[in-house]
């Protein structure tokens, strides 16, 4: 059995819990809302009619009065300061979806020696990516180049900084509005370029990683595309995503990469 605590009850959230109720090994005791949030959560989390409710609250309780043995992380970059880095000195393990946070200077330094005073581990997540085994296998061998392309329809690029440049609503043709190195994906587009800063990590880091963001009209899913090359050889990899209903910015592969690591954790053969 294991005892999860989630952050964040947004798309990815909600769906994971739908995907592991039936799992009796998996049970989910605490859930953090944003502050003022936390009635709001509780009547949403109420229409999922779970018989036993987790503890909802602004921040983890860790001073062992509800026990949990692993934090995942479905909310955004600002939760990996706020709610990760404290639970990983406390000794508990994390899994993160939000990669890209990882961008900001010193937070993957901070998050390093905070699972080392906490003799515990942060697992990034692949999310709505494949292929980052491979990847960071090559990576031991030496990598020369690697280079990623994300293409969402204009409506998944919706409050992001591509509403500088161009008129998603009105685009005919697919429009690159990013090139650039990972570290800056990850920054200007936190909600759309985890996956740029996932390859990066996993391969050759967030400034030699090249990024190139495109909003196109004609497709209706999240299209990643990569090429990898090194010692090993080559790769080459496309994932054509769906996104979900309630959050088009988001493909519904992320949940996927979730519900498996959760799984994971309970299970005698793991793959
Ligand atoms: N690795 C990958 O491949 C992918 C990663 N992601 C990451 O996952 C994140 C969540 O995605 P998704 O579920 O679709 O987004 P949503 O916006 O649907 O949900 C995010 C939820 O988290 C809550 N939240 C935000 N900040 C905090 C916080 N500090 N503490 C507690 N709760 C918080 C939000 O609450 P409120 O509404 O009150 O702000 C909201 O309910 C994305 O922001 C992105 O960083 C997403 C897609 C792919
Ligand atoms: O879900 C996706 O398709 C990818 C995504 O938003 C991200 O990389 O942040």
């Amino acid at each position: 059995m294991q005892r999860i605590a989630m952050i964040g009850f947004g798309a990815i959230g909600r769906a994971v819990i739908e995907a592991i109720r039936e799992e009796p090994r998996l049970k989910l005791v605490q859930l953090i809302a944003t502050p003022g949030k936390v009635s709001e959560v509780q009547a949403q989390l109420a229409t999922l009619g779970l018989s036993e409710p987790p503890l909802v609250s602004e921040s983890l309780i860790l001073d062992g009065s509800c026990p949990v043995d692993c934090v995942v992380e479905c909310a955004g970059h600002a939760a990996i300061q706020e709610h990760v880095l404290p639970a990983l000195q406390e000794g508990l393990p994390c899994v993160l979806v939000s990669i890209g946070a990882l961008s900001e200077p010193g937070l993957a330094e901070a998050l390093e020696m905070a699972a080392g005073q906490g003799n515990t581990q942060l697992h990034l997540l692949s999310g709505a990516i494949g292929g980052i085994d491979a990847l960071a296998a090559a990576r031991i061998a030496g990598l020369e180049e690697v280079v990623y392309t994300g293409r969402k329809p204009p409506m998944g690029w919706l409050g992001s900084p591509a509403e500088e440049t161009l008129d998603l609503a009105a685009l005919t043709q697919a429009e690159v509005f990013f090139e650039g190195t990972a570290r800056d994906a990850a920054q200007q587009f936190p909600k759309n370029a985890n996956v740029a800063a996932t390859l990066a990590l996993a391969g050759i880091g967030l400034d030699r990683t090249r990024v190139r963001l495109i909003a196109d009209p004609e497709v209706t899913e999240n299209i990643h595309h990569y090429q990898a090359r090194g010692a090993f050889g080559r790769m080459e990899v496309t994932m054509v995503g769906k996104p979900l209903a309630s959050n088009p910015k988001t493909s519904a592969l992320t949940v996927y990469s979730v519900v498996r690591a959760l799984c994971n954790r309970v299970r005698s053969i793991t793959v």
